[in-house]
């Protein structure tokens, strides 16, 4: 495959050039991307084809192969061992509660804590146990790239520090917020692990009432944020930018939320990943005027 190399935080700036091949994924390894180019266009490296898998979709987190949605078949999991090797098969039915405790089959070997690395950063996780929401690559990438040294940042839906640790690496300070006792932990120790723990404020409880003084961007990676929109817009001032997640477009839902606070903004809607068929996660940027 011909690819050229790019710095990871140039990637989201891509994503109209011409020379893409989009039918392929960029293959990303600490820091660096490698993007597939398409015919006719200079590459500055051939990698090798990947092994084809045309089995059922699945995420490798840390060593462990996790499946969404329904029953698994005794072939499908097979398949899933010969082409990754894992250390367990487990599938996730649902997410439960605010909280997001996943619902778990194990479907072969073991599950537990594991260690995933991704774009340069470990996180430590049980995905038994807590969520981690992949597929979300570019935006982790795009958080840290649009971060400036010093910003004041509200991640309200913590995780256990899937955008904290990035917009912290960038020189932001996080005041990281999570429900779910299990996850705080995680994002506390994977703070520490990633030697970004001077710029992170992680707090236990709900982001809206732990919201304090005004930030500079306020990330809100929850398909509700639309709905959750007033508390921080008691937080913002003309500049900040909130990143508010929603399924398809939640433009309508934030222009009233604006309006309902008294302030003004302009929004930029893009694409995350398809979530459904004919539905999109989708991240709106509002920036208040
Ligand atoms: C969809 S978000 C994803 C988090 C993170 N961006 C990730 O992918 O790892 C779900 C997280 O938000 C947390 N959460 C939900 N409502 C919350 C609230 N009101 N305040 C703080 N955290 C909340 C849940 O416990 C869960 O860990």
């Amino acid at each position: 495959m011909n690819a050229r190399k790019v710095p990871l935080e140039e990637l989201p700036a891509l994503e109209g050039a011409a020379w893409v091949d989009r039918t392929r994924r960029p293959y990303v390894e600490g820091g660096v991307a490698w993007v597939p180019v398409k015919n006719g266009y200079p590459a500055d490296a051939l990698l090798p084809e990947r092994v084809r898998y045309a089995g059922r979709g699945y995420h490798l987190i840390g060593d462990i192969a996790v499946l969404h949605g329904l029953p698994a078949t005794g072939d499908e999991v097979a398949a899933i061992v010969r082409h990754c090797h894992p250390r367990g098969v487990v599938r996730i039915a649902a997410y439960r509660g605010e909280k997001r405790v996943p619902e778990v089959e194990v479907l072969y070997g073991t599950t537990g804590e594991t260690v995933h690395r991704e774009q340069g950063y470990i996180f430590r996780l049980d995905p038994a146990k807590v969520m981690f929401a992949q597929g979300n690559r570019i935006e982790k990438a795009r958080m840290a790239a649009v971060t400036e040294p010093g910003e004041r940042v509200a991640d309200m839906f913590a995780g256990i520090g899937y955008f904290t640790i990035p917009v912290a690496a960038s020189g932001g300070f996080v005041h990281a917020m999570e429900l779910n006792r299990t996850a705080f932990e995680y994002l506390q120790s994977n703070s520490i692990a990633n030697h970004v723990e001077e710029r992170v404020r992680a707090e236990c409880g709900d982001s809206r009432t732990l919201l304090s003084g005004c930030y500079d961007r306020v990330i809100m990676g929850h398909f509700d944020a639309p709905a959750m929109l007033a508390a921080p817009l008691a937080h913002v001032r003309p500049g900040s930018v909130l990143h508010v997640h929603s399924i398809g477009s939640a433009e309508e839902a934030i222009r009233q939320s604006l309006a309902e606070a008294g302030l003004a903004g302009t929004i930029a809607a893009r694409r995350i990943k398809k979530y459904a068929p004919g539905a999109w996660h989708m991240v709106q940027d509002v920036t208040i005027s």
